[in-house]
């Protein structure tokens, strides 16, 4: 796959402040990705970049070929961008936003929108007006609002924020969709991590201006993750004080073990003995999530 975006060696300061300090990194097309990072760090400033909103002090990008410090309006007529304010118009129905927008980014085509609210399960509600729709029916919108002209390249800033989590795995589910029928390449910024789990190819780590790490998910657990720690459920009760057979565990409240293992080799060793002596109706690692990694990263243990 090439790279879509290309970003190397990137400065930026804001009044000689530096925001963002030798930022690179690159894009594959059709991936999806996670910028991650605490409020701050720089993730909206880096998409403002990569749009050619504004330039950038030092460095270099290439987005979709093009250079956001030249072509940034060619690159804005290829790119779909969902920002936190949503900018739709909540006395106009879901049709006329659409319609509205459309005409807009010069991309009118009845038949595109049908196909968008279709996707997005939301022509049911096509003549309603937006303003009384939930926020997961308006984020929906967004999302058809920002594919209108099929872009190559869907920027989403911190898109599932306001909504509860069944808003949550909805718009995941569609950016999921959007990225296989679609083609489209996405960059997502966000804060809250365990969200993106399960829906990035892989992730940066940015944090006060600096990419800090990269990578996907399974090399990045490999990495970080030295020590597993196992939740069983099971009906054993050891006998001996902290360690069972040489395992380490903790009692995690009824028929609940911890287990604290040296790698992923000891699981079968030791769920095959408790199954030998009891036994086992569930057993979860719960330390492999993105926001463990994360903070093993960031150096703080949150545990
Ligand atoms: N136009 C501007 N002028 C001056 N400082 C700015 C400007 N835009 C952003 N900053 C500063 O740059 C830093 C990074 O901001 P940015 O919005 O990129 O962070 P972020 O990671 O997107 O945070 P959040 O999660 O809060 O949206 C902040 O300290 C912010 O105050």
């Amino acid at each position: 796959m090439a790279n879509i975006i290309e970003v190397e060696n990137i400065q930026k300061e804001f009044n000689r402040k530096p925001i963002l300090k030798d930022v690179s990194f690159s894009i594959k097309e059709g991936s999806i990705n996670g910028l991650l990072g605490p409020n701050g760090a720089g993730k909206t400033t880096i998409i403002r970049l990569l749009n050619g909103v504004i330039n950038a002090t030092d460095g270099d990008m290439k987005v979709m070929g093009l250079d956001p410090r030249k072509d940034g309006d060619e690159i804005r007529k290829r790119a779909g961008i969902v920002t936190e304010s949503a900018s739709l118009y909540h006395d106009m129905s879901a049709w006329d936003n659409l319609v509205f927008y459309s005409k807009i980014y010069n991309a009118y085509d009845p038949k595109r929108i049908t196909q968008l609210l279709e996707q997005f399960e939301m022509l049911p509600f096509k003549d309603q007006l937006v303003g009384l729709f939930s926020t997961g029916m308006k984020k929906r919108i967004s999302l058809a609002k920002a594919l209108l002209h099929k872009p190559k390249i869907l920027f989403l800033d911190e898109p599932t924020n306001g909504l509860d989590p069944e808003g949550i795995s909805s718009v995941i589910h569609y950016l999921h969709k959007v990225n296989e029928e679609e083609k489209v390449t996405i960059l997502i910024c966000s804060h809250v991590l365990h969200q993106l789990e399960d829906l990035c190819d892989s992730y940066l780590f940015l944090k006060e201006g600096r990419i800090i790490e990269k990578g996907i998910l399974r090399e990045l657990e490999d990495k970080y993750l030295t020590d597993v720690r196992l939740l069983v459920e099971t009906g054993l009760r050891p006998q001996e004080g902290s360690h069972y057979n040489g395992f380490a565990y903790e009692v995690k409240g009824t028929n609940k073990l911890e287990f604290l293992l040296d790698s992923k080799d000891e699981i079968a060793p030791l769920l095959r003995q408790i199954l030998n002596d009891s036994w086992v109706h569930s057993s979860v690692i719960i330390n492999r999530s993105l926001e463990s990694i994360y903070f093993k990263i960031g150096g703080i243990d949150h545990e």
